[in-house]
């Protein structure tokens, strides 16, 4: 009798971008040429062409989670006080990927999408650097080279973060990190009160950690997550991206006194690669393989981009 093939078994589909495009629907596009312009980081060549090639589908995606979500609390609460009365919690979104992959912008975009459908008008985002632990802190451990590995944040912060947000609390505070002076800024925090969805975006926010030995098990990130999307590209892509901005960001912000990067606007240009290079070799690629990519087949929905920064594959888990 003939051998059965091996049957490669995968908890994702695959649609190609055209594929996906057509989950659209009759979604409608929402925002305009300067909104998306507005809310593109540097380099980010995303268009109108591409919300609604892609991010429309995705928003419809999100918005069926969050009704369905929203029913089911109800019910819940119909059993838990009789009337279906409650304070209903927010839907929360993970963004995972690694540096420089244009997570801020896919994050940006999604919120005002997701704020246009009638069952989440209040959308919050917030990024993890806020709760990276201060410079000073991160220099007195050695750390200051780990920005970014999963050491280098306050883990129980964030979850207490998202365990506030999740038990429906009013005016829940998140501290704020600044890329200009590369450090999170002493006593200034973003207030998320109650919105319907949060959208939690940053490098780690799919990782796991070993249980503890005494059995008091502690909740990853990611149990928090009502939904987590990974956004993917070839390393050398997002190396070229992270080096271009570098060289871009060069002829801006750094050029301001107040920048930490400032002393790179005076260096040449040759050595401004050398240093780009060596920030992305010795820290962020580094941990891109130790820490972020493991966490990849963790997510729900998979954007990956081709080298022109465009999303061409949408992968999304079955169950
Ligand atoms: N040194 C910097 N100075 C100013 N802005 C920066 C700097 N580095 C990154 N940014 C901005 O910070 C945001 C987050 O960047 P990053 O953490 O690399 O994630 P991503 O590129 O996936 O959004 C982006 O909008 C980026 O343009
Ligand atoms: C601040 C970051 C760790 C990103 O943080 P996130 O919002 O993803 O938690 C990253 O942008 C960073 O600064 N990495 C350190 C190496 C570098 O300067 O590129």
């Amino acid at each position: 009798m003939d051998q059965l093939a091996p049957v490669k078994y995968s908890p994702y589909r695959v649609f190609s971008a055209a594929e996906w495009a057509r989950f659209r629907a009759d979604t409608p596009l929402t925002l305009t040429e300067d909104e998306v312009a507005r809310l593109r980081s540097l380099g980010d060549p995303i268009d109108l062409d591409e919300v609604a090639r892609i991010y429309l589908a995705v928003s419809r995606l999100i918005s069926a989670h969050v009704e369905s979500s929203q029913l089911l609390f109800r019910q819940r609460q119909r059993f838990l006080s009789g009337n279906g009365a409650g304070q209903k919690t927010p839907f929360i979104i993970g963004i995972a990927g690694s540096v420089a992959v244009g997570k801020s912008t896919t994050a940006r975009i999604l919120k005002e999408l997701l704020a246009r459908w009638p069952s989440s008008p209040k959308v919050d985002l917030v990024t993890t650097d806020g709760f990276l632990y201060p410079n000073a802190v991160l220099e007195a451990d050695g750390l200051m080279r780990r920005k970014g590995f999963p050491e280098s944040y306050d883990v129980g912060k964030i979850l207490r973060f998202l365990s506030d947000i999740k038990a429906g609390r009013a005016k829940v505070e998140a501290p704020v990190y600044s890329h200009f002076v590369y450090d999170v800024m002493p006593g200034k925090t973003v207030v998320v009160d109650r919105p319907d969805i949060l959208i939690f975006e940053g490098l780690n926010v799919l990782q796991v950690r070993e249980m503890p030995k005494d059995g008091n098990a502690i909740p990853f990130v990611s149990d928090f997550f009502d939904i987590s999307i990974y956004i993917d590209a070839e390393e050398n892509d997002i190396r070229r991206w992270y080096i271009e901005r570098f060289m871009s960001l060069r002829e801006t912000a750094f050029r301001e006194a107040g920048s930490f990067f400032h002393r790179y606007s005076k260096v040449s240009e040759a050595e401004a690669v050398a240093i780009a290079e060596d920030l992305w070799a010795a820290i962020n690629a580094k941990n891109l393989h130790e820490n972020i990519l493991p966490t990849r087949p963790r997510a729900d929905l998979i954007l990956r981009k081709s080298s022109d920064h465009l999303i061409d594959q949408v992968a999304l888990r079955k169950l």
